[in-house]
């Protein structure tokens, strides 16, 4: 069950959407790499305490911030974003009525239609936390070196099966990873292709360029089919990538190879997992509050 409604800005806000957009494109039309980095922002979040901003929240002498986690820290961005949406959104409101959480949630979507691709209706009505935890960070955002198993364990914790784990996966069909990230896999695993590897330690050498970049997938910078088409010829850059095909079990070897030859299906089981992620743990009606600021918890 979730109070949540694609409606409930209506009535309080109707512009607060189509604000949302028009900043998300401007900064996608900035930087094409930025959409990638706000639907990252909403899957950090979701999987952390549910889709609550705590994110977004800046460290404070209790709270050690969620930004500072092994998988956000030198790695998490568009932050600054968000606050431009926040403030923007604020004004055409003419007080705050839109949470965080929701920001988050809309940017994700606008972002991947700015990149190309298919749209869907976002639930609405979460409302932010008052606490972060790095700790909790930690714990539960999935590291690039799990394998399968890892893997589903780890989104099943968030009440996500298989066939949400590869479509939402295919969010490497955007953006970037550094070096650090995709080393191991690199130069240690089997299942990759040999002339990708090779290619791939010119960018990324054996010590040095931790933080050098590679796409996640070659057409990175649209919404498309190519990171499946990539995993099933063992082109994955990351081991959790390419783990999702002859990675291990076998279990998720056929949603990828469809996948790779069904833009349709991708997208509509994209859309279907993001709205599940998206119901993760949110706080409604009297929980939590509706943050001025993103990075701060309300001090009244
Ligand atoms: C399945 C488990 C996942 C793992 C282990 C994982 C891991 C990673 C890693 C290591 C990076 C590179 C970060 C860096 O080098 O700084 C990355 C980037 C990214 N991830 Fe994931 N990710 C996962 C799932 C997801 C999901 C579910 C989404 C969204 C639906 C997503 C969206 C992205 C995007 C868009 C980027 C590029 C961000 C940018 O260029 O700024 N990832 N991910
Ligand atoms: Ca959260």
């Amino acid at each position: 069950f979730s109070a949540l409604s694609p409606y409930y800005y209506d009535r309080v806000c109707p512009k607060a959407l189509p604000t949302i957009k028009r900043v998300v494109e401007a900064a996608v039309y900035n930087e094409r790499r930025m959409g990638a980095s706000l639907l990252r922002l909403h899957f950090h979040d979701c999987f952390v305490n549910g889709c609550d901003a705590s994110l977004l929240l800046d460290s404070t002498s209790t709270i050690d911030s969620e930004k500072n986690s092994l998988a956000n820290k030198n790695s998490a961005r568009g932050f600054e974003v968000i606050d431009l949406i926040k403030k923007e959104v604020d004004k055409i409101c003419g007080r705050p009525v839109v949470s965080c959480a929701d920001i988050l949630a809309v940017a994700a979507r606008d972002s991947v239609v700015a990149l190309g691709g298919s749209s869907w209706n976002v639930q609405l009505g979460r409302r932010d936390s008052t606490t972060g935890s790095r700790t909790q960070a930690d714990n539960n955002l999935p590291s690039p070196l799990l394998d399968l198993p890892g893997l589903i364990e780890n989104f099943k914790r968030q009440g996500l099966n298989q066939k949400d784990l590869v479509a939402l996966s295919g969010g490497h069909t955007l953006g970037y990873a550094q070096c650090f990230k995709f080393r191991d896999h690199i130069y240690n695993d089997t299942n990759i292709d040999r002339n990708f590897a090779k290619e791939s330690r010119r960018t990324c050498p054996r010590s040095g360029g931790d933080t050098n970049l590679a796409p996640l997938d070659p057409s990175h910078d649209s919404f498309d089919t190519a990171y499946f088409s990539n995993l099933v010829k063992y082109k994955g850059l990351l081991r959790s990538d390419q783990a999702l095909f002859h990675g291990g079990s076998g279990s998720t070897d056929r949603l990828v190879k469809a996948y790779s030859y069904n833009a349709g299906a991708f997208s509509s089981d994209f859309a279907k997992s993001m709205v599940k992620m998206g119901n993760i743990k949110v706080l409604t009606g009297k929980q939590g509050q509706i943050r001025s600021n993103c990075r701060k918890v309300n001090n009244y």
